[in-house]
């Protein structure tokens, strides 16, 4: 695997290949991140991954500076998975000054679910995709599903920016237990690993409800949010929405998804289950 760490040589390398496929990542890779890269090796001659912590997509007061950089064992993995190129700017190469221009997504895609705990965290996830998609133009990129609203927002603009690029997704990939992978899962004490099940299980049961036929999802949220509490919990939002734009459902045939955000101690875990 080559390693690039400026845009001039990602570039050279990308003008040789074929077709090619980007799986942008913060790093700290896991399970979840290689299935993706095993994934796009399935679906173009050249896999390129990326690793940047993108500062503009943290919050004041998130993980930024305790954001886990594992860079040495992050390409073995890479390697061990027939990646060709990593591409890992330094911030400096990324943005050489501060960022003037932005894709600002509209509010009804931004001030919902995650957007409305992270504000302008879309703004920023949009604005280093479309910078990496021109730098490395690739034929296609994966994006997980574990991030749901982050790929109904960079799906909608690659579409609409008729941006040159197929988005494919990923499913989410779980620990034996259910707990989606994460980066962020590191930050659990033993204690809170053993615990966080249960919000993978608490969506398990919604999904089951509404697909038995159980439309109160009002009652079936808040029972859900009450649980997360007594278990000692902080939720930010458990809520089934419509999987096309994420908005409340009006038709319970409309295909639907229920998504969560909650805290555990310090951590705070996002998850989502298409029902
Ligand atoms: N469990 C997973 N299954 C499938 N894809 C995943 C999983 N976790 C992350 N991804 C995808 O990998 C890509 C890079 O994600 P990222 O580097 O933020 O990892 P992460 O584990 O989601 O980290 P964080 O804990 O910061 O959310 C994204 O497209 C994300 O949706
Ligand atoms: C897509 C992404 C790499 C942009 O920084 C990030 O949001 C992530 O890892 O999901
Ligand atoms: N996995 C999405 C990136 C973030 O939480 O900042």
């Amino acid at each position: 695997m080559q390693i690039h760490h400026t845009i001039e040589s990602l570039r050279a390398a990308r003008a040789r290949a074929g077709k090619v496929a980007l799986v942008p990542t913060m790093g700290n890779l896991h399970e979840g991140h290689i299935t993706l890269m095993r994934q796009a090796g399935e679906k173009a001659d050249c896999v390129i991954a990326s690793i940047f912590v993108n500062r503009l997509q943290f919050g004041a007061g998130e993980d930024f500076d305790r954001y886990p950089r594992t860079f040495a064992a992050d390409c073995e993995k890479l390697q061990a998975a027939g990646v060709a190129h990593l591409f890992a700017p330094d911030e400096a190469e990324m943005y050489p000054q501060p960022q003037r221009y932005h894709v600002d997504p509209a509010p009804a895609q931004v001030s919902i679910l995650e957007g409305e705990f992270r504000p302008g965290h879309f703004r920023g996830v949009a604005t280093v995709v479309l910078k990496l998609l021109n730098i490395v133009q690739p034929d296609i990129a994966l994006f997980g599903k574990k991030d749901y609203q982050q790929l109904m927002v960079l799906s909608n603009m690659v579409r609409e920016m008729a941006l040159p690029v197929e988005v494919l997704p990923g499913e989410t990939v779980r620990a034996d237990d259910g707990l989606a992978l994460s980066s962020r899962n590191g930050y659990l004490s033993a204690d809170e690993r053993a615990r966080a099940p249960l919000l993978y299980r608490l969506l398990c049961r919604i999904r089951d409800a509404v697909r038995a036929g159980d439309h109160d999802l009002l009652k079936l949220e808040t029972d859900a949010m009450d649980e997360l509490v007594a278990a000692g919990w902080a939720p930010d939002y458990i809520a089934v929405r419509r999987r096309a734009d994420l908005q409340p459902p009006v038709h319970m045939d409309d295909p639907l998804v229920v998504l969560a955000a909650a805290r555990l101690g310090r951590t705070r875990l996002i998850d989502n289950l298409e029902i």
